[in-house]
């Protein structure tokens, strides 16, 4: 049973987070929960938790979604490679049917959860309402197959299911000029989200606890980067894998207007409450130079 202490923390606690929650009240939040951090079910619930109750005090989340490593592990069991590239998937037609039908499973368990915690949420792909139009992406001037690079957003859909109560779980797949399919890395989806709708904030969930000048050394996680700092440390090939696409967008998200962007470790369990609700920030914050930092 809990002593007064415990009891009493528990109000300090909600006390905290007041200002937080008038700061936050009604405004915009896309959170990208990342493949990396949806590893157990377990998991799962407590990050779609955290969702579910931002909605409850009001604020209007946003989720995009990824699902990389099920992709792979699909991949894998017809017995196809899978290659990336700069932290893209090369994707040719059956690879992209299968990273479809994958995306699509994954965005169905969301909606679940969220479902079944008695919040409304619906699940789209980029697809529906012709949200994410896409052109084919280029890597280098290589072409990597059906890669798609966001051309527009149309926020008409997210923007009904947010005014009519849902939650929007978005999954990153858009249509080209010809109607064809592409596979969109979720981090760039993401971002072209936050910047269409005006997303107050941009939280990536990912399976580190941030950025590292050297992820073999834990004691170099950078709390907060300025735009030019991350330049650098992009420059200076110290970003590798999947946090390259993360990094680059979230320079791009605070460049096009999103005030506050982070990379948070979605193992961490409520990260994203610690986050927002108190003045502990965790994982790396990205800014503009001169810029508030979340908390402050
Ligand atoms: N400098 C770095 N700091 C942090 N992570 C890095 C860095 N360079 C490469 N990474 C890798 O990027 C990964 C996160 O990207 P990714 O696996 O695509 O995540 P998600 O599926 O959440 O988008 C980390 O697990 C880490 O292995
Ligand atoms: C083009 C491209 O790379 N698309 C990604 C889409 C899913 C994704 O980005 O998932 P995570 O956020 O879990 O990495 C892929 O096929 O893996």
């Amino acid at each position: 049973m809990e002593n007064m202490d415990q009891i009493f923390i528990k109000a300090q606690t909600l006390i905290e987070a007041l200002p937080y929650i008038q700061k936050f009240n009604n405004k915009k939040v896309v959170v990208k929960y990342g493949g990396s951090a949806m590893v157990d079910g377990e998991l799962q619930h407590n990050v779609i938790k955290d969702v579910a109750l931002l909605k409850l005090i009001g604020m209007q989340p946003i989720i995009v979604h990824g699902g990389g490593k099920e992709i792979s592990s699909w991949l894998s069991k017809v017995g196809k490679d899978t290659k990336f590239i700069e932290g893209l998937r090369v994707t040719d037609q059956d690879t992209m049917e299968i990273a479809e039908m994958v995306l699509n499973k994954v965005n169905k368990g969301l909606v679940q959860m969220v479902q079944q915690l008695g919040v409304k949420a619906v699940g789209i792909s980029g697809k529906d309402g012709a949200t994410l139009k896409v052109e084919k992406k280029l890597v280098n001037g290589r072409d990597i197959g059906y890669v798609g690079d966001i051309t527009s957003v149309n926020t008409e859909l997210i923007d009904t299911l947010i005014a009519n109560d849902f939650i929007p779980i978005i999954a990153p797949i858009g249509l080209d000029e010809n109607y064809d399919t592409y596979n969109i890395n979720a981090d760039d989806a993401a971002c072209a989200v936050a910047t269409a709708i005006g997303a107050e904030k941009l939280a990536f969930l990912t399976d580190i606890e941030g950025v590292y000048k050297d992820p073999e050394d834990k004691s170099t996680l950078i709390s907060v980067l300025t735009l030019d700092e991350a330049d650098d440390l992009i420059g200076d090939g110290f970003i590798g894998g999947g946090m390259l696409p993360k990094l680059k967008n979230c320079i791009d998200a605070v460049k096009n207007g999103v005030t506050r962007v982070h990379i948070l470790d979605g193992r961490k369990e409520h990260c994203l409450l610690l986050e927002f609700f108190t003045n502990r920030g965790i994982g790396t914050a990205i800014i503009n130079k001169g810029g508030l930092l979340d908390n402050e």
